[in-house]
C-alpha cells in the first residue's frame, strides 16, 4: 500500500535516479491498454475520458496502444488548460497523428455514445474535494452507460488515500492502479490490478529529493509553523549542545532552547548569541534536575537529549527518569542512547546511534551492513522506537518500514556531525512523522556535508554542515 504523498515522493526519487515521469506515464498508459486488451475484443468501441492532469495523460498514452479498437478520446477542457507538460505532449501527439479526439468545454457537450468500454481518466491522485464541472456531469454520464468502465489509477471522485467521495464518483468495473495498491481502493467494489510501471525499487528504499517534498517550500511556511525544540545536553562537553541547537534552528525550528548545567552556560552561550539557555543547577545532569527539565520539555514540541551529557552514572539515571516520564517526541543521541533499552516510556523516541552505540544498546551489526537493514528493522521493533543508525549508509527503521540514506562522505566522520544530525532530526520531528523526520534529517545532513566538501574540499568541520542545512532541505538539486 502506498499513500498519494509517498507516491509523489517516490516518483520524484525515480526522476532523480534517471527515470523521468514521462517514461512512467508511457508505462502507465501501456498497462491500461493491456487491461483493455484482456477485457474487450478487437474492434470494440472505447471512449477515453481524459482530465487535464497526469491521470488524463496516462489515458492519452493508452489510446496509442489501442490500434485494434475503435477509440474516441474526449478531453475535458481546452488543450491549453492541460496542467502538465507531459500530458500536453501526449495530447499533441494524438492530434498530430489525427486520432479521433474531441474537447469538451461544457459538460452538456459530452457525447459518449454507446461505447463498449469507457476509460475513466478524469482524476487520479491529484483530486481535491468533490468533483467539479465538467467532471461531475461526466461521471454521471459514464455511470449511465452500459459500458465496461476501466478506471485509471483510481475511480475519478474517489480519494486514493481514504476511499471517500464527497460527491458523485465513477462506478468502475475495473481499476488499473500503478506501482502499488492504494489504501482508498480497499472500499471500491471493482477488480483492482496493480501494474508495475518501471519505478526502480531504489526510489523507495533510498532517501532522495522526493523525501523533501513533505516539508513544503519555505515561502509557504511562517514562523510558528515549525515548532520549538528543547536540547538537553552538555556537562563534560559544551560544544555538542550548541551544535545541536544551532542545527535545529537552521533546520527550521522557530525556537530552540538549551537546558544545560549552569556551570557551562556561559561557555555554551559563547558559541552563538542566538542560543537561548535554560540552565539548571549543578555541573552535570542529575536527579535534582529531572523535574525542572520535564517541566521545560512539556513546553516544547520535541526534545533532543544526549549531546555532550557524558556518561556519569547519575546523569544516565536522570536521563532514564526523564525518558520514563516524558510522553512527547524525543531524539536520543550519544551517551543517552545506552539507557533506552531498559526504559519503559510512552514517549516516541528517535534513536540516532552509530554502529558502536548500537552494539552498546544491545543491537546487532554486520560487516555487510548495506544488505542487513533487517537488523535495524528488527531491533527498532524490539525497542518500539525509530532507529537511525549512522554509517557510510545510514539505515532508518521503525519496525515496519526502513529507508537507507546514501548522502554524505568520509569527511563527515569528524566530531560534531552527529550533534548536527540530532538537532536537524529534532527540528524536523516538529513537522514530520518521526520516521520521516529521521530519514529527511539523514538525507539533508549528508547533503549538507557533500555541499561542504564540494565548496571547500576536505577538512570539513561540523559548523560547515549547519550553514548548509537550509539549502540541503529547501533547494532543488537540478
Ligand atoms: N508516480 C506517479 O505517481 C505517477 C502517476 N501518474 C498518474 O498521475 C496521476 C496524478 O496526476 P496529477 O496530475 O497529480 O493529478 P490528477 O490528474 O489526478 O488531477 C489533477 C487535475 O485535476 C484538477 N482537480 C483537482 N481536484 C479536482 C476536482 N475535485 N474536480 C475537478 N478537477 C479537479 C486539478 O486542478 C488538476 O488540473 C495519477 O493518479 C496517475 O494516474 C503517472 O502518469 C505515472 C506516474
Ligand atoms: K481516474
Amino acid at each position: 500500500m502506498i499513500t498519494s504523498e509517498r507516491m509523489a515522493a517516490v516518483d520524484r526519487n525515480a526522476e532523480a535516479l534517471g527515470v523521468p515521469r514521462k517514461q512512467l506515464m508511457e508505462s502507465s498508459g501501456n498497462a491500461v491498454a493491456r487491461a483493455i486488451h484482456r477485457l474487450a475484443d478487437p474492434e470494440a468501441s472505447v471512449a477515453v475520458v481524459a482530465g487535464r492532469g497526469n491521470n488524463g495523460g496516462d489515458a492519452l498514452v493508452a489510446a496509442r496502444f489501442l490500434a485494434e479498437y475503435d477509440v474516441t478520446v474526449h478531453l475535458l477542457g481546452r488543450p491549453e488548460t492541460i496542467a502538465t507538460d507531459i500530458a500536453r505532449e501526449n495530447w499533441a501527439a494524438l492530434e498530430a497523428a489525427e486520432y479521433d479526439t474531441e474537447t469538451v468545454t461544457d459538460s452538456a457537450d459530452l457525447a459518449l455514445g454507446d461505447p463498449d468500454v469507457v476509460v475513466d481518466a478524469m482524476l487520479g491522485t491529484g483530486v481535491t474535494g468533490a468533483l467539479r464541472e465538467p467532471e461531475a456531469t461526466a461521471a454521471t454520464a459514464i455511470n449511465r452507460t452500459d459500458a465496461t468502465v476501466v478506471a485509471v489509477d483510481v475511480p475519478s471522485g474517489v480519494d486514493a488515500d481514504t476511499g471517500d467521495s464527497t460527491g458523485v464518483a465513477v462506478d468502475a468495473d475495473s481499476v488499473v492502479t500503478f506501482h502499488d495498491d492504494k489504501p482508498g481502493l480497499a472500499s471500491v467494489d471493482a477488480d483492482v490490478t496493480v501494474a508495475e510501471i518501471g519505478i526502480p525499487e531504489a526510489a523507495e528504499r533510498f532517501t532522495g529529493p522526493g523525501d523533501l517534498l513533505a516539508l513544503g517550500r519555505p515561502e509557504q511556511s511562517h514562523k510558528g509553523d515549525f515548532g520549538e525544540v528543547l536540547v538537553v545536553g552538555g556537562g563534560p562537553y559544551t560544544g555538542a549542545p550548541a551544535l545541536t541547537a544551532r542545527a535545529a534552528l537552521r533546520a527550521g525550528a522557530d525556537l530552540v532552547r538549551v537546558a544545560c548545567p549552569e556551570s557551562i552556560a556561559r561557555e555554551v552561550q559563547s558559541y552563538s548569541e542566538s542560543l537561548i539557555l535554560r540552565p539548571y543547577h549543578g555541573d552535570r545532569l542529575a536527579a535534582a534536575n529531572v523535574d525542572p527539565v520535564l517541566d521545560l520539555a512539556a513546553d516544547h514540541d520535541t526534545v533532543v537529549i544526549g549531546p555532550g551529557l557524558g556518561s556519569h552514572e547519575e546523569t544516565l539515571a536522570a536521563v532514564s527518569d526523564i525518558l520514563e516520564a516524558y510522553e512527547g517526541t524525543a531524539v536520543v543521541d550519544a551517551d543517552a542512547l545506552q539507557v533506552v533499552p531498559a526504559v519503559e516510556t510512552d514517549a516516541t523516541l528517535i534513536c540516532t546511534p552509530h554502529q558502536g552505540e548500537l552494539r552498546k544498546m544491545g543491537g546487532e551489526t554486520d560487516e555487510d551492513w548495506r544488505t542487513r537493514t533487517d537488523l535495524v528493522v528488527e531491533f527498532a521493533a524490539e525497542l518500539g522506537h525509530v532507529l537511525l543508525v549512522k554509517g557510510a549508509y545510514d539505515v532508518i527503521g521503525d519496525g515496519g518500514e526502513h529507508r537507507v540514506n546514501r548522502t554524505g562522505n568520509p569527511g563527515m566522520t569528524v566530531g560534531g556531525t552527529g550533534d548536527v544530525l540530532a538537532g536537524a532530526a529534532g527540528a524536523l520531528a516538529c513537522v514530520l512523522a518521526p520516521f520521516e523526520a529521521a530519514a529527511v534529517a539523514a538525507y539533508a545532513n549528508g547533503r549538507a556535508g557533500d555541499a561542504a566538501v564540494e565548496d571547500s574540499g576536505h577538512g570539513l568541520v561540523a559548523p560547515d554542515l549547519i550553514d548548509r542545512l537550509p539549502a540541503a532541505l529547501w533547494e532543488g538539486d537540478e
